[in-house]
């Protein structure tokens, strides 16, 4: 068993699919989602009630105020998936081209780092999330089952000053290892 992907034990009866590749030659698996979810639009009116009070100098209401936090804070979309690999490979997520095109979906950490320790993680199991923010002006439901992004297996190399580097065992993901 070199690298793969399985899923994630609470989804066991959920009738997942591991993420596959569409094409021959294709370097990306398509993640799906696990579950519905909507990812509301960023310019919701709380959103721009805050730029306006802004640009205005106003006070800004505080109901808007945490509105806008909730819409601007990416969200988590769970995939039920798990991927292990060797020591020296990490899984980069990225998004599907088609998503800021189409759906105006980005990924506002630019990649996700799937590193192999974070498989079967104390915490998690290890379950790969897809961050997602929604900059298009609609609000977008996605379906279980629907493609949110893809990740590419990859090998990496280590620095010379290494070996010399405290490290820690992972037990967890999204800043688990501190700040
Ligand atoms: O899009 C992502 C990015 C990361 N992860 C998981 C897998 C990864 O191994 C772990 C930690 O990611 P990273 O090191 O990029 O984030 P961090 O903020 O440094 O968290 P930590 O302190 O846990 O390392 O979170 C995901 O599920 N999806
Ligand atoms: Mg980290």
């Amino acid at each position: 068993m070199k690298r793969g992907f399985e899923i994630v034990s609470k989804y066991n009866d959920q009738d997942l699919n591991v993420p596959y590749r569409t094409t021959n030659h294709a370097a990306g698996y398509d993640f799906e989602s696990a579950v519905d979810m909507v990812i509301p639009s960023i310019w919701k009116s709380n959103f721009l009630k805050v730029l306006w009070s802004i640009k205005h100098e106003k006070a800004v209401d505080s109901t808007a105020l945490e509105g806008a936090k909730k819409v601007l804070k990416p969200f988590l979309i769970p995939t039920g998936i798990k991927a292990y690999m060797q020591p020296d490979e990490v899984l980069i997520i990225a998004n599907r081209s088609s998503n800021p095109l189409k759906r105006g979906l980005v990924i506002p950490n630019g990649i996700g780092v799937i590193d192999s320790d974070y498989y079967n993680n104390s915490a998690n199991e290890g379950e790969i999330f897809v961050q997602i923010l929604n900059f298009g002006i609609s609000d977008i439901h996605i379906k279980k089952g629907e493609r949110i992004g893809q990740g590419i297996f990859m090998p990496f190399l280590i620095s010379d000053q290494d070996d010399d580097q405290k490290k820690q065992t992972r037990n967890g993901g999204f800043g688990s290892s501190g700040q």
